[in-house]
Order: structure tokens, then sequence, then C-alpha cells
């Protein structure tokens, strides 16, 4: 997989570089390029805002620079043999990204990121290249951030650790909260490791009777309480004859 990011700030960026995200680069995996979008611009002060037409608060982003950046890095990837881009714009008016968001886009084979700030970017931006290739405008939540930097690095590590060979058997998103599954749509319950006791604090014994039905069905059964407790929006989605199943098998 290829991205590519624009931005004002590719120093917010650098995360890229490291853990997960950074290894799966060294794998070539995925082949991450970051623009600085001021490059695009040919004033002194290097100008990428300007007045919101129609009045109002803050300032929006130009589409020349945006216009140009883009132009360039759509170049840049036909030309290394990358193909069927697509847009990814995170805004506050984004439909939620979620883990189905993140499998739908890790299956793609180059992905363009457009973080933005200010109050956004001129529309007509994301309308002319809407003619050229799919775009998705997604938020990563309800909570009102400073610009899209941050978001494309969750989204980036969201779709990295799906992409083949990127995460260990030990890591394995098989169990993943939201992937499919007896667990699916279920929060993760309560982890433990050595040593067996800690400041008076025991290890649930049932972790340690080596008994594995037992085990699956504590761990199931913690993580219905946790999800009860946290997201019980959640539990609409389970279906509690698989739970049955589950406990027919164990
Ligand atoms: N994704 C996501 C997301 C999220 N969940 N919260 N905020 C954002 C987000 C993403 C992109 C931008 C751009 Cl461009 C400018 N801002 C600041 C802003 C905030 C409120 C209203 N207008 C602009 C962004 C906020």
């Amino acid at each position: 997989m290829r991205l590519d990011v624009v931005t004002i700030f590719p120093e917010y960026l650098e995360p890229l570089d490291v853990s997960l995200v950074g290894k799966a680069r060294a794998r070539g995996r995925l082949d991450v390029h970051v623009h600085d979008l001021r490059r695009w611009t040919y004033d002194r002060h290097n100008t990428v805002d300007d007045t919101p037409y129609g009045g109002g608060p803050g300032m929006v982003m130009k589409t020349d620079p945006w216009g140009e950046a883009l132009d360039s890095a759509i170049a840049d990837g036909y030309e290394a043999g990358a193909h069927d881009p697509v847009l990814v714009v995170p805004t506050p008016s984004g439909r939620p990204f979620t883990q189905q968001t993140a499998v739908a886009l890790a299956r793609q084979p180059w992905l363009i990121f457009t973080p933005a700030r200010y109050e956004g970017i001129d529309r007509r931006v994301m309308d002319e290249y809407a003619t050229r290739m799919p775009v998705h405008e997604v938020s990563i939540g309800d909570y009102v951030l400073a610009g899209g930097e941050a978001a494309v690095l969750v989204i980036t590590e969201a779709v990295a650790r799906l992409l083949p060979g990127v995460l260990g058997n030990a890591e394995s998103h098989r169990d993943d909260s939201f992937a499919p599954g007896a667990m699916a749509n279920l929060l993760e319950g309560p982890v433990y490791t050595k040593p067996p006791v800690w400041r008076g604090r025991a290890v649930p014994e049932v972790l340690t009777g080596g008994h594995h039905g037992k085990v699956a069905r504590w761990r199931r059964d913690e993580a219905l309480r946790r999800t009860a407790a946290h997201r019980p929006d959640l539990l609409e989605r389970c279906d509690p004859a698989e739970f049955d199943r589950k406990d027919r098998e164990i």
C-alpha cells in the first residue's frame, strides 16, 4: 500500500516512522510519502488560507496550493506504479471512522490523505478530485481537534495493522473487539501476566487452572460485563445464540 499525506505540518507525521507503521514501512508493506503543502505556495508568506466567502469566523484553506500539491502527489504515485487512489479527508463533519472503515481502506492499494487546518479546505478541491477517485470524508470521533493530522495517525495505524504481514501471530487482529466472531462487538476484558500475586492482589484462579474451556467462558463473561458497563450500545449488535453456541463448544 502507498500512502500520500499532504499537510502544512509534515513533522506531525513523524510518528509514521516508528512502531507498527514504521515496521510495516521497513518490511515494504507500506510506502509513505509526506508532502509539505507550502511547497506549492509562491508568495513571501507561503499563504495557504484566506477569509471565507459569506463571512464567518476563521479562515479557509485555498484551492490552488491543494490542487497543485495533490496533482503532484498523484503524478508521483502513478509514476511509481501505484494505481486506483482513494482520497481520505479527515473532517469533523465526516462519516464516523470505524473498524469497518479501516477494513475497507486496508483493501485499497493507495490512500491519499488531506489533513487540513483552519475551518477546512475550499469545497471545490474535494469536488474536483471526486471526479477522478473515491473521496472518503471521515471523522475519528465525536470530539473536536484543531486539524486533521492526528486523525491521519489514527487512521493509518488502524489500517496498517490490518495489512498482511504487519502484525505477528502474537498480535493477531483476529480477536479484535470489533472483528467478526463470537467476541465481535464486545470490549476487551481484563488481562493479567506474571507475577501471580502483586501487592497482595492475586490473578483470578480460573486463569491459572489450565482449563481452556473455563478460561474462554470467563473471558467472554468479563468482556460482556465490561461492554455492559462501558458500551451497552454494542450489546444490541450481539447475538445471544452465538454465546449459547460457543457455550456448547466449551
Ligand atoms: N477527523 C476529525 C476531526 C474530529 N473528530 N474532530 N475534529 C476533526 C478535524 C478534522 C479536520 C479538521 C480541519 Cl481541516 C480543521 N479542523 C478544525 C475544526 C474544528 C471544528 C470545526 N471546524 C474545523 C479539523 C478538525
